[in-house]
């Protein structure tokens, strides 16, 4: 009772205590319900299967013959245009890496909420089941947040796991943060070819680059219709790189009101281009709108590497893609600027905060 009585007072309670306890909650706790005019009940869903982004082999990259790299290019470039989602398969990041992280996420989301709570270090820093930054609807879903660059949580998270990941986990993340690097950096020199730019143009700007991952947990929904993973976004970052378990629920907004799910691929990342990159290609290439849908029965699982330049560069359209039918769509800023807008923002659902901030012929430049 005393604990009935502390969730009801908790303005901000913890999804993993709310989903661990379905029989004191027959109906949705309120703090995760959807509005109804935003929720995806099947028909407004719309969901169509057969235009799913393209999963590219991506060691064709290595291939000898020009024609091989030329065709990984147009299908990177049709993908970045259409939606800016693909799929990366053989992409060189050791998969050995990518199941240790997974076991470790496994293991640590089964712990009590009172354990992972230990790991709580603030939003998006260490462990996140309440949500503080979001009013309701809250996701339903809870987080294990490790900041890379340009400053690091990962000694302070490594001090506070149980004694058989001490030794480990700061290696097992470094392994991760190096390896997802080198492959941010190959997919940003292959962006910058297949707009026809020299392949440093992006490249060069990370050397204190920023990166962050957050590693995601859906646990079951017994209402999926009234609740959601993660509401319909864009990515304010550069480029975001996701493995995805096989439960499936990311989806992508294709056009207004009609969503395509990412079906999982063994062993593939999902590879999406944020704000930062569709400011950065003049709006060319584009940073979709894409949720995640919940499942009745079973937990997904998800880890995304979010990859972004030196914060206080300046983001400007390169002069080659500005031109008489494609006129310069963003006035130029830095990161810092644009992430302090957004972080302010405490609803989850957007879709133009990057036109509202920088876009040229809107006058408000306010989020
Ligand atoms: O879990 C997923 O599939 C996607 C999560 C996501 O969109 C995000 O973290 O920005
Ligand atoms: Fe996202």
């Amino acid at each position: 009772m005393a604990s009935e009585q502390l969730e009801k007072n908790d303005e901000f309670p913890n999804l993993a205590h709310i989903a661990a306890q379905v029989e004191r909650y027959p109906s949705l706790h309120p703090r995760f319900v959807v509005p109804e005019e935003q929720r995806c009940d099947g028909s407004s869903c719309n969901v169509i299967a057969e235009l799913q982004p393209p999963v590219i082999d991506l060691s064709l990259m290595n291939s000898s013959r020009a024609e091989d790299r030329a065709y990984v290019e147009k299908r990177v470039a049709d993908a970045c245009r259409k939606d800016g989602f693909f799929q990366v398969i053989n992409h060189g990041v050791p998969m050995e890496i990518i199941r240790k992280i997974e076991s470790f996420g496994h293991e640590f989301f089964s712990l009590s909420v009172e354990e992972k709570e230990k790991f709580d270090l603030g939003i998006y820093s260490g462990y996140e089941g309440r949500h503080k930054q979001f009013l309701t609807p809250a996701p339903w879903a809870e987080s294990f947040n490790v900041q890379i660059s340009p400053f690091s949580n990962m000694d302070v998270l490594a001090k506070l796991v149980s004694p058989q990941y001490t030794d480990g986990f700061s290696y097992m993340f470094l392994d991760y943060a190096s390896a997802m690097r080198d492959l941010g950096n190959t997919l940003l020199k292959i962006l910058a070819r297949t707009l026809g730019l020299d392949e440093e143009t992006y490249v060069q700007n990370f050397e204190n680059y920023t990166a962050g991952m957050h590693i995601h947990h859906y646990p079951p929904c017994s209402q999926p219709s009234l609740a959601q993973g993660a509401g319909p976004h864009t990515d304010p970052n550069c480029l975001t790189i996701l493995y995805q378990d096989a439960v499936g629920g990311l989806q992508v907004e294709k056009s207004k009101g009609k969503w395509v799910q990412i079906s999982p691929v063994a062993d593939a990342f999902v590879v999406n281009l944020g704000d930062i990159f569709q400011a950065w290609s003049n709006g060319l290439y584009r940073s979709s709108m894409h949720r995640v849908v919940l499942n009745p029965q079973q937990s997904r699982f998800s880890m995304g590497y979010f990859y972004s330049p030196q914060y206080d560069i300046s983001i400007s359209v390169p002069k080659e893609l500005v031109h008489a039918d494609n006129p310069l769509k963003y006035r130029s800023f830095t990161c810092a600027d644009y992430y302090a807008a957004v972080s302010k923002r405490r609803h989850n659902c957007w879709d133009d905060d990057l036109d509202k901030f920088a876009g040229i012929d809107l006058e408000s430049n306010i989020i």
